[in-house]
């Protein structure tokens, strides 16, 4: 059980989050959703302990995180492992190794600077590979690699941490729909087929509705609704993105399959971002 109570984060004067308190059992997959500011990404990175709180506790299963320094703070950074919108992965260096990289902070001080990795660990990336259908990449430089492959990749990754939780800021905001869908899935299928929580900040409602049990809406850096996808009005969802940012948060295309395959070419060769309010443009 995750547990944040009456957690705040200023930056400077800014109140970024407040008074958020929250209680996500092991095994939820829970969506963050709220407008551009919102403070889901500072949510995200304080239970990581990327960044600290400035008050308030998160405790995880009776360990409260808050206060973890050194190697206990770097256990449980390994325990709730990160995926960045922007796969955060050496573009220079081949997938397999990339997805090794995940293993080092599991490891002793003397074979993660050297970097070497046992056969063991070789073959236990490319099964992490093959589960997201992208073994055959493996020796591919990941910088060659389309959008939608890197992030599988960074998931890949995250699995070699042999994660309790995965936390995932905007894992396909930089993606077209269909990638969208192929990464949301696979976060879908870990969270079922290990029941590992997953919690995962999204911009658009329509994935959040089709991908998580729970959903929790931040406005202003405050959590305003949170529950399963049902009780999601519009009423509720005017009310985390406002009235000006409802028609985007409604749009039913991130998920949409019945897309051209652009995606498919190298990430330097890919359209700019996706983003809802481009529905109109990038879609048809
Ligand atoms: N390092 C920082 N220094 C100063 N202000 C920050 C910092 N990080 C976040 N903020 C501010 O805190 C607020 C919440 O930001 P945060 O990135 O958490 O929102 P978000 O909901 O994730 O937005 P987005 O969807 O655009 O990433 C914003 O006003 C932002 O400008």
């Amino acid at each position: 059980m995750l547990k944040l109570q009456s957690v705040n984060r200023r930056f400077g004067d800014k109140l970024a989050v407040k008074n958020i308190n929250l209680s996500i059992a092991s095994g939820e997959m829970v969506g963050v959703i709220g407008s551009s500011g919102a403070g889901k990404s500072t949510l995200l990175r304080m239970i990581n302990q990327l960044i600290g709180v400035s008050d308030g506790t998160i405790e995880f299963d009776g360990t409260k995180v808050t206060s973890l320094k050194g190697a206990e703070l770097r256990n449980w950074q390994r325990d709730c492992a990160m995926i960045f919108q922007q796969f955060n992965l050496v573009p220079r260096l081949d997938v397999l190794t990339n997805v090794m990289l995940g293993r080092l902070n599991r490891r002793n001080t003397f074979s993660s600077l050297i970097k070497s990795f046992t056969e063991e660990e070789q073959l236990e990336a490319l099964e992490a590979l093959e589960r997201l259908s992208i073994a055959q990449t493996a020796l591919q430089r990941a910088g060659t690699l389309s959008g939608g492959q890197q992030q599988r990749v960074a998931i890949a990754r995250a699995l070699m941490q042999q994660p309790k939780m995965i936390l995932a800021d905007e894992p396909i905001a930089s993606l077209d729909p269909r990638n969208a869908k192929v990464v949301m899935d696979s976060l879908k299928a870990i969270n079922e087929d290990d029941g590992i929580t997953v919690i995962t900040n999204l911009h658009t409602l329509d994935t959040a509705r089709n991908y998580c049990e729970r959903i929790i809406g931040m406005s202003h850096g405050e959590v305003v609704f949170d529950g399963p996808p049902e009780a999601l009005t519009t009423e509720v969802a005017r009310r985390i993105y406002g009235a000006e940012g409802l028609k985007d948060a409604f749009s039913e295309s991130m998920t949409s399959t019945s897309l051209d395959d652009e995606d498919d070419a190298p990430a330097d060769k890919r359209r700019a971002p996706y983003r809802d309010a481009d529905a109109h443009v990038t879609l048809n």
